[in-house]
């Protein structure tokens, strides 16, 4: 199986990135059940977006206790790719996955809305299919979005290059008005330091199928995940 998509209760997104990577790619891609414990057929696991256990206490934090999350820390130290989208991200910070936090937005309103990013590096299996620098489209929709870390962390994820997509404007100039949620250095998504493991807050199964309008910049990323399996 190349692809395995978490479902937590109150997962929304999931099915939308079935209908990606098994509808528009073509790939095997199955849906693991929150309460499963081994994932070792899944080359990739996707934790997609939604409102996991209603969103109670914090985004993420009731999902970080489910079953499945022990096999998916094993997927991680086995090096095999995890990505997680807007609350998948949150749930990957909460369990300790990625560093740092995802905290109320700034203005303390949901924001939903198409934005500016610039790929930060492209020497990943995640975004080989970008230009390095390129400014892409692609949807948010969250209440907690908002990047936090302290200092030393922000410094360490700086050194090793783990800030994979930052919010920009369209000339991909990084600045406070294309700041959604007062993330800090304009941070839409890091990875782990090995790279196996991204988090980030926009959606992009949202813009990969062009029958829905607002482009495909988000197609690539998936697509940059298949190239990537089939030279591995
Ligand atoms: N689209 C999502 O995944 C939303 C994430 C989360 N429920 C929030 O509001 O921040």
């Amino acid at each position: 199986m190349k692809f395995g998509v978490v479902v937590f209760p109150g997962s929304n997104c999931d099915r939308d990135v079935v209908t990606v990577t098994r509808g528009l790619l073509g790939q095997p891609t199955r849906m693991i059940w929150h309460t499963e414990t081994d994932l070792s057929d899944c080359e990739v696991v996707v934790l997609p977006g939604g409102f996991s256990y209603g969103d109670y206490l914090r985004c993420g934090a009731i999902a970080r206790f489910s079953p499945v999350m022990q096999a998916i820390r094993e997927h991680v130290r086995q090096g095999r790719l995890l990505i997680g989208i807007c609350n998948g991200f949150q749930v990957l910070t909460e369990a300790g996955l990625l560093p740092g936090a995802l905290v109320r937005n700034r203005n303390l309103q949901f924001v939903c809305d198409r934005l500016s990013l610039r790929v930060e590096r492209n020497d990943l299996p995640w975004t080989r299919g970008y230009r390095q620098g390129e400014v892409i489209a692609v949807p948010v929709a969250h209440g907690e979005g908002c990047y936090y870390a302290e200092e030393a962390t922000l410094q360490e994820l700086e050194e090793h290059r783990q800030v994979v997509l930052r919010y920009c404007n369209q000339e991909g100039e990084i600045d406070e008005a294309s700041n959604p949620n007062g993330s800090l250095g304009n941070i839409a998504g890091i990875c782990n330091r090995a790279g196996n493991v991204l988090g980030m807050m926009p959606h992009p199964e949202r813009v990969s199928d062009p029958l829905l309008g607002g482009g495909t910049d988000g197609r690539r990323l998936f697509e940059s995940l298949v190239e990537s399996l089939a030279v591995v």
